[in-house]
């Protein structure tokens, strides 16, 4: 064991062996390009929800930057007691489905027949599972759809009818197509059928909503849900039903929920554009800011974005005039709706705040 070759073989074996004890004291996994990540203890969990870019009118301001503030809450409580990405993303989207105030679920903008159709996508960065729901009426919460689609089917995506049958299958009750009416939503689809209307006057005020997160195992998951746009054709899908395009979630990168234009989110996969320009070794806000800036440029869209890296560093992004967004990080809350606005609060004085 003296000679040069028999030290290398007690140093080999030593590694071997020290690295055996590193599995058994650390968390540890290896990527996919073979390099090797070694997670000392837990990660801190982030959640960023956003209510949707554009222009905000007033009336619907309070209730949008509240609305993102308790979903962002929810989904950071969930979090905080060890609560997983997934969870954390989709009931923090399942509260603002709820929530009027948003185009998702009730409150969903209607289409040139006067009817809710609603799409969503869930996914989870772990195994880049995904479920995806498009032109859904009658339910309340597409995005818990989204996820039985991801767990309890094959498929990725299922539509209209189909998706209708199999929620019947799963034993989500099905609700009057009317519960999801609001007045607002109702008189602005008349107002747009009025022949004079300006139709894009009300496609800028819109409300979809997403989340995105990462919880203490260092896991990632993007949700997102909508009405989709004011007096769409029957049958229109947008983004939001789409991988890469409403969101995309990979424990590799990090995850990203878009909002905005979405045939021109679509026309630039705009999630994942966002989590390529991370993968060359930009930040997320400049990967955001690219990718916005190329879907302007490239096809005249405009949108907005949140983003959390698998590191924990996020981004609320816009290049529309307005988005609501909320982040929770140690324990701080982060929130705004103009651009250059970032206002905070301690987790728990907003939780008394918003009663929880
Ligand atoms: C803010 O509006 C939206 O996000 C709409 C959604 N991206 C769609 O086109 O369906």
């Amino acid at each position: 064991m003296h000679s040069a070759q028999g030290q290398t073989e007690a140093a080999a074996g030593y590694l071997k062996k020290a690295s055996r004890i590193e599995i058994q004291l650390f968390n540890f996994c290896i990527s996919c390009h073979g390099s090797l990540i070694l997670r000392f203890g837990s990660m801190k969990p982030v959640i960023v929800v956003h209510g949707g870019a554009g222009c905000i009118f007033k009336e619907r301001e309070d209730g949008s930057r509240s609305g993102v503030i308790r979903a962002a809450l929810k989904g950071y409580s969930i979090l905080k007691q060890g609560g997983c990405a997934l969870d954390a993303v989709e009931q923090a989207v399942a509260l603002m489905e709820d929530d009027p105030h948003f185009n998702a679920g009730c409150g969903s903008v209607l289409n040139q027949k006067g009817e809710v159709e609603m799409d969503a996508i869930i996914m989870d960065g772990k195994n880049l599972a995904s479920g995806a729901v498009s032109a859904v009426k009658c339910i309340a919460n597409p995005i818990k759809l989204a996820r039985l689609v991801m767990e309890k089917t094959e498929h990725m995506l299922l539509t209209d009818y189909g998706a209708q049958c199999f929620a019947k299958a799963m034993g989500v009750p099905e609700i009057p197509g009317e519960k999801l009416i609001t007045e607002r939503s109702r008189e602005r689809w008349m107002k747009n059928l009025e022949p004079d209307s300006n139709p894009h006057k009300f496609q800028t005020d819109l409300g979809t909503v997403g989340a995105v997160a990462i919880d203490s195992e260092g896991n990632v998951a993007c949700a997102t849900s909508t009405g989709g746009l004011t007096n769409k054709l029957v049958g229109r899908v947008g983004d939001t039903a789409c991988i890469g395009s409403g969101g995309y979630a990979d424990n590799h990168v990090g995850a990203t929920s878009t909002t905005g234009h979405g045939e021109s989110i679509m026309k630039v996969v705009l999630a994942r554009l966002i989590l390529y320009h991370m993968e060359q070794g930009m930040s997320p806000e400049e990967a955001s800011d690219t990718a916005l800036n190329w879907m302007k440029t490239r096809v005249g869209g405009l949108g907005g974005v949140i983003v959390v890296s698998n590191s924990g560093d996020w981004a609320a992004r816009f290049s529309t005039k307005q988005m609501s967004w909320a982040t929770v990080k140690d324990d701080q809350l982060y929130y705004g709706i103009y651009t250059g606005e970032r206002l905070t609060k301690s987790f728990e004085e907003a939780l008394t705040s918003e009663g929880f």
